[in-house]
């Protein structure tokens, strides 16, 4: 049994696959893979089997239905099924390719060599682990808006040399690590990546080396920003934070004492609904709104401080 996992199934209308993903990543599920069937999708996520019972999987359908009413769409149709890992691997392996990111990268699953002579930053991972394997748009504005925010960072480590200061980077709620890992591929010196999900840490532990990234250079831990201002030898230069709306405004007034004047973070996870109560809970703490960039029903916010 050790090996066994859920295979929850969700048939749903095509609008409601973001939020059915997104609630299903939230209850802990280790993937999604969604396959569109007409006007509807099929979203399928995995769960080890000794990370939620019977009960839960109902709570789950609830949610689900309600927030499908909330947008006034028809209630979506829950199935499960037990499945042992064999399938569930490769089942992701069907659904998971290649995927360019903005101007800069390439997502390569870990089973497939890295293309060579590409010009594009390739991150190569395990999806069979936390969130963010980039096909969620939320994951993808982060990189985006990284690419920005780094475009002026020497690609080598001559930073020093030049002297431009080091940028140091706090990515809170990793996941797999992507972030982390794109933010040192575009040029950043440091980056403290942390998750309160254990596996999550793990993941970006096992990214970072799949990635072969300096273990100097990335460094995870569990826990929030809590840890972090333990970890961190100075304030740092950029925060990237991808988590739910409700999760960021907790995390603000602790986020803000993490950072400089000169800070810049990057907030997505975010609801376009949800924007106004974040920009608000920013600005009480010293934050500004540069930019907001929408993706589906999703938006991030770019910020600096005041
Ligand atoms: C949406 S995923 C983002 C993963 C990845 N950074 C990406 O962009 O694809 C959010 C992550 O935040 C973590 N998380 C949730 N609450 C947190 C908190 N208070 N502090 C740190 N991490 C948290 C979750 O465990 C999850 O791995």
């Amino acid at each position: 049994m050790a090996n066994t996992w859920w295979e929850i199934q969700i048939l749903c209308e095509s609008a409601l696959e973001d939020s059915v993903s997104w609630r299903l990543e939230d209850f802990g599920c280790r993937g999604t893979a969604s396959e569109s069937k007409g006007d509807s999708c099929l979203v399928k996520g995995y769960l080890p089997i000794f990370q939620a019972q019977l009960l839960d999987l109902a709570a789950l359908g609830l949610w689900l239905q309600q927030d499908a009413l909330c947008i006034g769409l028809s209630s979506p149709t829950l199935t499960w099924q037990l499945i042992d890992e064999e399938d569930w691997a490769s089942s992701w392996k069907q659904y998971w390719h290649p995927q360019e990111i903005g101007d800069r990268f390439l997502i390569n699953p870990a089973w497939l060599p890295s293309p060579e002579n590409y010009d594009r930053l390739v991150i190569r991972l395990d999806p069979g682990v936390a969130f963010g394997t980039g096909n969620h748009a939320t994951t993808q504005l982060c990189l985006e808006s990284l690419e920005m925010r780094l475009s002026q960072v020497p690609k080598s480590f001559v930073s020093k040399d030049a002297g431009q200061e080091p940028v140091i980077i706090a990515d809170i709620g990793c996941g797999s690590g992507i972030l982390s890992i794109g933010a040192i591929l575009l040029g950043a010196e440091k980056v403290y990546a942390v998750d309160t999900d254990p596996l999550a840490v793990q993941s970006t532990f096992s990214n970072r080396a799949l990635n072969e990234v300096n273990p100097e250079r990335l460094v995870p831990a569990e826990g929030s920003v809590d840890i972090l201002k333990k970890l961190i030898e100075r304030p740092v230069d950029g925060i990237v934070c991808n988590i739910l709306a409700d999760v960021i405004i907790q995390l603000v007034p602790e986020i803000s004492e993490i950072s400089k004047p000169s800070t810049w973070a990057i907030f997505s996870g975010i609801l376009v609904e949800q924007s106004t109560s974040v920009v608000e809970a920013l600005e009480k703490h010293g934050w500004v709104v540069a930019t907001m960039w929408k993706r589906k029903e999703w938006c991030c916010l770019n910020v600096r401080r005041t």
